[in-house]
């Protein structure tokens, strides 16, 4: 009856149509290998005629943790997420076995080709209609990952307004995949965080830190907690909710200490920017955004100078996320009222010690891809237009990425992947060589008006769905740090020691500062009470000086103005005295007898 049932499989329907978006040369085949097929037919059963002919479509669908082919596990799960709108369209409908859309437009009215007229089938590892929520969308698409303890790169995909980051962040209510994420982590870890920041990727080599760069990185820590929006609420009653969905279980207290760190970056016209930089010291400077550079090193993807920082509990990781959430380009389109316009990779490292003294590391990349768009419905002109190409430009690149990526096990000189031709695929170039797991989740509007913006969407997702990975591979560094070793085979308790320790120091060290500062404002005060002294008297004295010269002339003024006046009183009392003789002497002459007779002697 299987046997039966195998061959039906092997002749391929000639009615069903192939993904056009996928080469025919490099079109999956049925997988030979019938072990495998056997066993998905048990799962799968009549059903399975409904279903997609691609390769992809033979993987065990629906739960994870199936141990059916170690190289098909590896390869990308690509979820799609239906957003709820009013009136659906029934131009998508999901297949009875659940995982696959068969889309059709019999009129010209949606479609401009007779192409995206026919009747398509798409499969997905799950479809999740407009009534699933964020819980189930979690457990099935991230949940397995952290409780494996697996590297993994989240990816939302989709058309502008969508539901990209609401899957991701959710809203105040229905928290989205990263506040549970993060949620899942601290609770999964709650025994064994650690609290000081001594371990640490640096380039994306592990490093354990100096007491000292210790407590710089914790003082960067405390100064960006500082600027965050407070959140205590809202975050408690997140945690109600999320605590309220699932069952998250701790991880008993083994030998092990746990560092947690996150970075935020944007990627926003092909530049990278670091969502979680101190602003600058002096309150009138502007911060400038600065363009970072991705390294490529031996194979490890780092971006030089991105800020990490050390998180201590889930309410400090959301509190960052929301603060580099505050920093990222949005703006208005026709299609989104807030539609994000760059693609951003909030990034969780958890970075474990083991008391061996080996260290081992977690990354879990949650990538919100900006909208793929169509230029002439979003309404796009000016800046808005070069980011949409900018967008659609990696986005196409991502595309490139994954065919290449498809194709290689194929093909016998296999494509190089060109990851490196857009900073979005070389930032995600582990996930898209293997070395980490990466999960898709395709969101989609179900109305007619974006059939054709959907039918391109889908024909991605089918790509990225066809992906097979070598093994799975969490990095491990083997490296021993005494050091650190010594320290942590103490425990517990000497942990707290050391902690104590180091904020016994940093408190004396700031009572050290402030002594200096008061001391320094002292010395200042008495400084300047002195100056101010020795600049009176040197003003008094001056003006004593001035007073007294003034004087002096006053005085010499005054004196000769006295002479000259009594040298003028003494000519005009001559003047008159001389007047008063004459005037006498007349008098006299006048009262001489005869004095007015004159005698004139004619003969
Ligand atoms: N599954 C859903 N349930 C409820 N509301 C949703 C869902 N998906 C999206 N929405 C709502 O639709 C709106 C647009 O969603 P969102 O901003 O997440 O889109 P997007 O795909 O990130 O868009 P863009 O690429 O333009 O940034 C938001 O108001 C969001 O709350």
């Amino acid at each position: 009856m299987e046997r039966e049932e195998v061959n039906r499989r092997e002749m391929r329907s000639f009615l069903m149509p192939r993904d056009p978006s996928i080469d025919r040369r490099f079109r999956p085949r049925p997988n030979k290998q019938l072990r495998l097929f056997d066993e998905v037919l048990v799962e799968t059963s009549d059903s399975s005629t409904d279903c997609s002919d691609t390769e992809s479509e033979y993987t065990k669908t629906g739960d994870e943790g199936g141990s059916i082919d170690s190289e098909i596990e590896t390869g990308p799960q690509v979820f799609l997420r239906l957003r709820p709108v009013e009136s659906p369209s029934k131009l998508y409908v999901i297949s009875d076995c659940g995982n696959v859309l068969i889309t059709s437009a019999a009129t010209n009215e949606y479609s401009s080709n007779n192409v995206n007229r026919m009747e398509k089938h798409y499969s997905f590892t799950n479809i999740f209609d407009s009534q699933v929520g964020q819980r189930d969308i979690y457990d099935k698409c991230v949940g397995p990952r952290i409780i494996d303890e697996e590297c993994v790169t989240i990816m939302a995909y989709g058309t502008s307004g969508s539901g990209k980051t609401y899957t991701l962040l959710g809203d105040s209510v229905r928290a989205g995949i990263i506040p549970r994420a993060l949620e899942h982590i601290f609770t999964l870890y709650n025994k064994q965080v650690y609290t000081a920041a001594k371990l640490k990727l640096i380039n994306a080599r592990m490093v354990i830190l100096e007491d000292d760069v210790t407590i710089k990185e914790m003082q960067i820590r405390r100064q960006l907690l500082a600027l965050c929006p407070d959140m205590q609420a809202q975050h408690q009653r997140l945690k109600q909710v999320i605590h309220g969905d699932h069952e998250f279980e701790e991880k008993p207290a083994e030998e092990v200490s746990v560092m947690i760190w996150v970075s935020f970056v944007e990627i926003y016209n092909e530049l990278v920017y670091d969502l979680l930089t101190l602003p600058p010291r002096q309150q009138n400077l502007e911060a400038r955004r600065k363009n970072l550079k991705i390294v490529c090193n031996k194979g490890q993807v780092f971006i030089k100078g991105l800020t990490s920082i050390f998180v201590r509990s889930s309410e400090e990781a959301l509190k960052l996320l929301r603060l580099g959430q505050q920093r990222l380009t949005y703006a208005s389109t026709a299609v989104n009222t807030n539609s994000s316009r760059s693609h951003c990779v909030f990034t969780v490292d958890v970075l474990k010690y083991h008391r061996t003294g080996m260290t081992t590391q977690n990354t879990y990349k949650f990538c919100d891809l900006a909208g793929s768009e169509r230029v002439d419905k979003t309404g796009t002109i000016g800046s808005r237009l070069k980011e949409a190409q900018s967008i659609n430009t990696s986005l196409m690149v991502l595309g490139r990425c994954l065919d290449a990526a498809s194709s290689i096990k194929k093909k016998a000189n296999a494509d190089v992947i060109p990851y490196r031709d857009s900073k979005l695929t070389m930032l995600l170039q582990a996930a898209l060589l293997g070395k980490e797991r990466l999960a898709m989740i395709v969101t989609v509007t179900p109305l007619d008006k974006y059939y054709e913006e959907n039918l391109n969407v889908l024909s991605f997702a089918s790509i990225a769905k066809n992906i097979l990975f070598k093994q799975q591979l969490v990095k491990q560094h083997n490296t021993r740090y005494s050091l650190f070793a010594e320290y942590s085979q103490t425990g517990e308790s000497a942990d707290r020691e050391y902690i104590s320790q180091l904020e016994a120091q940093n408190i004396s060290l700031r009572a050290e500062i402030d002594r200096l500062n008061y001391d320094i404002v002292l010395k200042l005060q008495l400084q300047e009470e002195k100056l101010r002294k020795e600049l009176t008297d040197t003003f008094q004295t001056t003006i004593h000086t001035n007073l007294k010269q003034c004087e002096e002339r006053q005085e010499k003024k005054i004196a000769m103005l006295n002479r000259e006046f009594e040298a003028k009183i003494a000519s005009i009392k001559r003047k008159y005295e001389e007047q008063i003789e004459d005037l006498q002497d007349e008098i006299e002459e006048l009262k001489s007898p005869n004095s007015d007779i004159e005698i004139i002697d004619d003969e």
